[in-house]
């Protein structure tokens, strides 16, 4: 599908239970869509709702209105509205996610906490593993790491983890919130060049990127997410 995600006048509020059911207005109205074999990175200031939009296409988030359309085995699926195990399967086939802090699973190694999506997918455990090395490689992991538990790990060596461990699968959509915030220059380098091969297979890509150097080199579309907040009217 040449447009494999569709946000369509997505809205949301975050409601302060602890402060009398207070409705904090964040996104109003937010509609776009993101191209296969491009990347789309969310723009504007700190607070805006970058993060927001990206919990609510991944579902860890509510949403309030609006429509979230994914192209899952041929079908389009709402995902602002789908069943839970419904938003499971597209996750575990469609969509991808890579998230800003790597969550270290006690006792389970650098290696197969990269390999597990592939595990999980079917995949034996020696082409899971396999593939797992070679991205760890890939990203300067010391090899010396490779079978400890990422939890002791520093900022910038769990990053990596949990980037090989987004990019094992050939997921056709990719979340990415910031993967190389805590990378240095060499490691920021490895990840654009990934983001590249996945655009070239295909892929379609929506993050957040805050270091303008990266964010120049993979975005081929800004989104404004400014556009779409409430306190816009107010400015
Ligand atoms: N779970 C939550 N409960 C209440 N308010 C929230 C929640 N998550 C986010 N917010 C609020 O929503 C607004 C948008 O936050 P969000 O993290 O989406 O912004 P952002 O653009 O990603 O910011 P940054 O660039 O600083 O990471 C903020 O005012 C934030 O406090």
């Amino acid at each position: 599908m040449a447009t494999p995600l569709v946000v369509s006048e997505l809205t949301k509020s975050f409601t302060m239970h602890l402060r009398g059911g207070l409705k904090l207005p964040v996104i109003d109205n937010a509609s776009f869509a993101v191209r296969s074999g491009t990347c789309a990175v969310l723009g504007g200031p700190s607070g805006v709702g970058k993060s927001s939009i990206l919990k609510m296409i991944y579902g860890n988030y509510g949403v309030d209105a609006g429509q979230i359309l994914i192209e899952h085995h041929g079908e389009i699926v709402d995902l602002a509205s789908a069943d839970p195990r419904l938003v499971l399967a597209v996750r575990r086939d469609t969509l991808g996610y890579v998230s800003q802090f790597l969550r270290a699973v006690p006792r389970v190694s650098a290696i197969d906490v990269a390999a597990e999506p592939l595990l999980s997918r079917g995949e034996s455990q020696k082409a899971a593993q396999g593939k797992a090395r070679e991205l760890l490689a890939r990203l300067n992991l010391p090899e010396a790491l490779w079978e400890l538990p990422p939890a002791t790990f520093s900022g910038g060596e769990q990053q990596r983890v949990n980037i090989a461990r987004g990019f094992i699968t050939d997921h056709p959509f990719l979340l990415l919130d910031e993967p190389t915030a805590s990378l240095d220059a060499e490691n920021r380098k490895v990840v654009v060049a990934m983001i590249e091969e996945k655009k070239k297979a295909g892929i379609g890509l929506l993050g957040i990127f805050h270091d303008e150097e990266v964010r120049n080199a993979i975005a081929d579309h800004i989104i404004d997410v400014s556009a779409f907040s409430p306190r816009r009217t107010a400015a």
